[in-house]
């Protein structure tokens, strides 16, 4: 089956006292090809975890996930290289993805020559191309990456996955702590995207209002589990 397929899935930490609690609880969601799915949740929901279980950053206690019918729990270090052209992740907290030393255009560079086997000039076009899809000034290509502000920052990691036009996306509270500005940059960013490529996409978020704006449906996750579900109706409202 195409999309992403989670199938009773489960994880279990320890706590200080040594018992273990379940982080996820038997959780079944599928992710169709190019469908947007915003996850909400409260603070300690689990949302995270499943984002990290999804990029195979965690293996599961136990249960499936299946990317378009294949199996990734057992995949090794190797088998994710080659996939993360298909499932590219943006977290929060962009330090472990983006260099500090290196310009803008470098960044997204690095991804295409380590993903994809595009020849340099290729490399620019896309590059290029994708600047001017978002909207985003090409002179931004040359700023060194440290003096980018958080937002900015946000936004080239976002633009570092999209360079790969990967088939998943998996977005990690990628808005929050920006300001309402940024926040928006970024969702226009995903929106244009969106628009131009059939990528599907998880947008984990506790912000109902981008979780409205970005998304075909939205699922609910408490304690592990999801709670409810709603869908975009023809008038584009949600009802969950
Ligand atoms: N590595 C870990 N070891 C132990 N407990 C963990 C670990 N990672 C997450 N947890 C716990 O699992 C639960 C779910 O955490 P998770 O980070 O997935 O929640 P979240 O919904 O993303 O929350 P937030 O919105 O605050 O980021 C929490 O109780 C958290 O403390």
């Amino acid at each position: 089956m195409d999309g992403i397929l989670i199938q009773n899935l489960y994880k279990s930490y320890k706590n200080e006292k040594e018992s273990s609690f379940a982080a996820l609880s038997d959780l079944n969601i599928h992710i169709k090809k190019s469908e947007y799915v915003a996850l909400i949740g409260e603070s300690g929901s689990g949302k995270s975890t499943l984002a990290r279980l999804l990029i195979g950053l965690e293996k599961p206690t136990s249960g499936r996930i299946l990317v378009d019918g294949e199996e990734t729990i057992n995949w090794s270090y190797k088998v994710w290289r080659k996939n993360r052209r298909k499932i590219q992740a943006v977290f929060q907290d962009t330090s472990g993805t983006l260099n500090p030393m290196l310009s803008v255009y470098r960044n997204i560079e690095e991804a295409l020559v380590n993903l994809t086997n595009l020849s340099s000039k290729e490399r620019k076009n896309r590059i290029y191309t994708l600047m001017e899809l978002t909207s985003m000034d090409r002179r931004l290509l040359k700023v060194p990456t440290r003096q980018l502000s958080g937002g900015e920052q946000r936004r080239l990691s976002l633009l570092r996955a999209l360079s790969i036009q990967p088939d998943y996306l998996i977005l990690d509270e990628v808005i929050s702590g920006l300001d309402l500005i940024s926040a928006d940059e970024v969702m226009t960013v995903l929106e244009k995207y969106h628009q131009e490529f059939n990528c599907a996409c998880l947008f984990v978020t506790h912000d109902m209002n981008s979780a409205y704006r970005i998304s075909d449906r939205i699922l609910e996750i408490k304690n592990g589990k999801i709670i409810r579900e709603g869908i975009k109706h023809i008038e584009g409202r949600i009802k969950i």
